[in-house]
């Protein structure tokens, strides 16, 4: 989304032209009036970070170190909008509900700014009010300068001490609060790792602090502190078309498990050369290691024709078809909507052997013959919750009902490739979420309504990757941010009888 239309600038001049009329100065701190403008278009028009704001970047001229301050400033203040919001509320004699949605993108820019940064307190206050009445106007400017000079006379941690529940009475909300989460998600990602929402152990690996040194919840914890930390970059050597020792010479760092994987420590990923070459992309080292996990399964007779069945935008059907060309197998990418299908066919483009072809597909409705398929593949729509640290206005988006809501769809691509898969052939169930709802929820439920499935352990498959079996019996996969450096990918993998 390039957000050109709503843009309230041009594109920069070139050297020496007058701008029109019409043309509106350039702002005079450009860092600062972009992550507002961004916080606005995430609040007012559900724009999505992470796509506005390099093409904002981009289309204001903005470099270096501003560019650097502006990123900071957008997701720093989105990631921390919980905490940010339970202290400015603290600060104002009304609720915040009443504060003007075009002053609160202000207010969170500047307590971010003096809680979380080492811009100096009075710099922080005086370049924000400076920002708030050219925004908003003098009059809103003035109570922003009283709202931050508040906010900056205590640290974040005294602040949150005061603003957060107790620990012990409300453990929940007390995370919610220090981490910024909304309650549901920190309930959510708890149950996922087995530490009990209700407060008490939860077993194996319970949240209990019966032995006075661990405290309830300590893994959560781990987990919520690492989704307001910026993740690093990860590329993918498409198979086939380059090899990760391109990347390293291009100044990346090898990975820690994926064998296509490098670890790019600066610079823009967009401007290497192999990305620019579609050779390699940016892509979750556990999104590689989970498509990579399907074709480790061994598979009885033929291994000739492999699905995709949820494509868009290409990522895993690129690595996955890079592989299939390696083995002489091809891959078919089915994606529902034609833009993303446009996406991915771009993706698997030059794939070795021209093994990998896009197509606009139904995967639920599809329109090959039942069995035709030796390995499939379903990415399936799901929540996100295992990419916050990615998409940093998602936590604030999403509620316990999009979960529900994504179920049946769930459901039905899962059975729909069992349907597609021949007898003995494999299917991989992946969702990057780690909410029981949307993976073993949805794998079990659809198991038990036939008998020609059975659950692989699927961290035989990936024997590199450490403290990643989840489930009961420990059959599924499940990556985590603060174990793994990862994006909370889920894979089930199912054998079909
Ligand atoms: C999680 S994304 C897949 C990500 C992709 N595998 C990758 O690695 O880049 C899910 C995709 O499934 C697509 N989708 C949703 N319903 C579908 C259906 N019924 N048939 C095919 N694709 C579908 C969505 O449009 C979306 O692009």
């Amino acid at each position: 989304m390039s957000d050109r239309s709503s843009s309230p600038y041009r594109s920069p001049r070139k050297n020496g032209e007058k701008g029109g009329k019409n043309t509106p100065p350039a702002p005079k701190d450009p860092a600062r009036r972009a992550a507002y403008d961004v916080l606005r278009a995430v609040q007012d028009r559900d724009a999505y970070a992470n796509l506005l704001l390099p093409s904002m970047l981009r289309e204001r001229g903005i470099h270096g170190r501003d560019a650097a301050l502006a990123t900071e400033l957008t997701y720093g203040a989105l990631r921390r909008q919980g905490t940010y919001d339970a202290i400015l509320d603290a600060c104002i004699d009304r609720s915040l509900d009443s504060v003007d949605s075009e002053v609160l993108p202000v207010l969170r820019l500047g307590a971010h700014q003096l809680l979380s940064t080492s811009i100096p307190p009075h710099a922080a206050v005086s370049a924000t009010v400076d920002l708030a009445r050219r925004v908003v106007g003098h009059h809103r400017g003035r109570f922003a300068n009283a709202v931050l000079r508040k906010v900056g006379r205590r640290s974040l941690e005294d602040w949150t001490a005061i603003v957060a529940p107790d620990r012990a009475a409300d453990p929940v909300g007390h995370l919610s609060v220090v981490h910024s989460h909304p309650r549901w998600i920190v309930e959510a990602l708890a149950a996922a790792l087995g530490e009990d929402p209700a407060g008490g152990p939860a077993g194996a690996g319970g949240s209990g602090a019966e032995d006075g040194q661990t405290p309830p919840f300590a893994e959560t914890e781990r987990l919520l502190a690492a989704h307001n930390e910026r993740p690093r970059v990860t590329l993918v050597a498409k198979p086939g078309r380059a090899a990760v020792e391109d990347l390293l010479a291009s100044g990346a760092t090898e990975a820690r498990f994926s064998p296509y994987g490098a670890y790019l420590t600066e610079g823009d990923p967009a401007l290497l050369r192999e990305v620019r070459q579609r050779r390699a992309a940016v892509q979750d080292e556990a999104s590689q290691l989970v498509a990579l996990a399907l074709t480790r399964v061994g598979v009885d007779g033929s291994d000739a024709r492999w699905l995709d069945a949820c494509a868009g935008p290409g990522g895993k059907s690129a690595l996955l078809g890079g592989l299939a060309g390696k083995r002489d197998a091809r891959l078919l990418a089915a994606e529902v909507q034609p833009a993303r299908a446009g996406l991915v066919a771009g993706a698997v483009e030059r794939s070795p052997r021209d093994a990998a072809r896009a197509v606009v597909a139904d995967s639920t409705l599809p329109a090959w013959r039942a069995g035709s398929f030796d390995r499939v593949i379903v990415d399936a729509p799901c929540t996100g919750l295992g990419a916050l640290r990615r998409r940093p206005e998602a936590r604030w988006r999403r509620t316990p009902e999009t979960a529900e809501g994504l179920a049946p769809l769930q459901r039905g691509l899962l059975r729909s490739a069992l349907d597609s898969t021949r007898p003995g052939g494999v299917v991989a169930y992946v969702t990057c979420s780690p909410h029981s709802g949307e993976t073993r929820g949805i794998v079990e439920e659809v198991l038990s309504e036939r008998g020609d499935a059975e659950v692989l352990r699927a961290a035989d498959y990936l024997d590199e990757v450490p403290d990643i079996a989840a489930g009961p019996g420990g059959e599924y996969v499940q990556f985590w941010p603060h174990r793994h450096g990862t994006d909370a990918m889920f894979l089930a993998l199912v054998r079909k009888r």
